[in-house]
């Protein structure tokens, strides 16, 4: 679907789905179906009580040999949320788990993890996923009406709606595409009618991830009203090391919003450093209006770019320091957000459109 929006809008603008855009979507189907073993586009539902025949009936309905394919691992005597493994020619890899459309790993084509999980991270869908890059939404933090930090996003089980390795038959760009439908759970917590839906694509050095958001109200008046992020968790070598962990991108003279000072009421004030660094205090600061890409200077001569291609506005930066003593030196988070100014999108089919690319740059 989100080859249907044009490259004209602005970052935060939306747009009505038009009858040419559901053609190409139609043709886009078509494609990602000739190429799964499956003749039919069909939404496997999920049964928490077999998880076994769940997982055989994604594998029958939505694997592509040697490129996706869907498991679930064992854990603590019981079985992980189910996941989806993308793998590149180039043997680069990526896992979505289900519970909370978590990107939880992207691996190089050397082996090396570009991602981080936390050890206190659960994998069971009783809580979500620590670690990866869980999707904050419908509103980043405590800024929305919900008493759920983060939103309940990262908190449900998706649901797959496509698959496909097809972008290049040569060079295959594996890709997943989930969805999450307001229904009576989130009706209880949020009630407002929408459609989520996220698209991982494995590109040659990229993670590409298009987050979009359709409000599925009948009257163009009831708007929606939500506050965003991709959490991304990126490992570091040792966030104490200010020389060579780091972030950059333009952000001296910037607005921010500094959540160390006071969490609730964060001060706006205006960045003075040109970079970012970790390892004497809690980092936790809403970079807003930011260029698009920021990076993370990993300390080992490599960076991650984390761009906001298209919709998100904000680069939140984080790391807990002593507030999480077993893990702060092992990574980052720089996210992609709307944290702070909320998207309002109009009722009758309008889509918001988000895509955020993470590349590992060698310095
Ligand atoms: O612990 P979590 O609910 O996953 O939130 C982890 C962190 O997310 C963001 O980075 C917020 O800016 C932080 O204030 C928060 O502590």
């Amino acid at each position: 679907m989100t080859s249907t929006q044009s490259s004209s809008l602005s970052f935060t603008s939306s747009f009505k789905t038009s009858s040419s855009s559901r053609k190409q979507r139609q043709r886009r189907r078509r494609r990602r179906r000739a190429h799964s073993f499956n003749d039919e586009l069909v939404v496997v539902k999920a049964s928490t009580n077999d998880d076994e025949e769940f997982v055989s009936a994604l594998n029958a309905k939505f694997a592509i040999p040697t490129s996706v394919s869907f498991f679930h691992d064992e854990c603590d005597e019981t079985k992980s949320s189910p996941y989806v493994s993308l793998t590149h020619k180039n043997g680069s890899t990526a896992k979505v788990y289900l519970f909370g459309a978590n990107c939880a790993s992207w691996t190089q084509p050397t082996g090396d993890e570009v991602l981080f999980v936390r050890p206190d991270a659960k994998f069971d869908e009783s809580v979500p996923i620590a670690g990866g890059i869980p999707i904050c939404f419908p509103q980043f933090g405590m800024n929305g009406p919900m008493s759920q930090q983060h939103g309940f996003a990262r908190n449900m089980r998706w649901e797959v709606i496509g698959t496909s390795a097809d972008v290049n038959p040569d060079d295959p760009e594996p890709a997943v595409m989930l969805s999450l439908k307001s229904n009576e759970e989130t009706r209880k917590m949020w009630p407002f009618e929408f459609e989520c839906t996220y698209e991982v694509t494995l590109r040659r050095e990229k993670l590409k991830c298009e987050f979009c958001v359709k409000n599925c109200a009948d009257d163009l008046k009831d708007e929606l009203e939500f506050t965003a992020a991709l959490h991304s968790y990126i490992e570091v070598v040792d966030a104490t090391d200010s020389e060579n962990v780091y972030v950059k991108g333009n952000l001296k003279g910037k607005s921010y919003m500094d959540k160390e000072i006071d969490a609730k009421n964060p001060p706006l004030m205006t960045y003075d450093k040109d970079r970012v660094t970790f390892g004497t205090k809690l980092v936790d600061s809403i970079f807003l209006n930011t260029d698009p890409e920021v990076l993370l200077h990993v300390g080992n001569g490599a960076a991650v770019s984390v761009e906001n291609t298209t919709g998100w506005r904000d680069h939140v930066i984080w790391n807990p320091h002593e507030n999480m003593p077993q893990c702060y030196k092992q990574f980052a988070c720089v996210e992609s957000a709307c944290a702070v100014k909320p998207v309002v999108l109009p009722g009758d089919g309008y889509v918001w459109k988000s895509e955020m690319n993470l590349t590992v740059v060698t310095l």
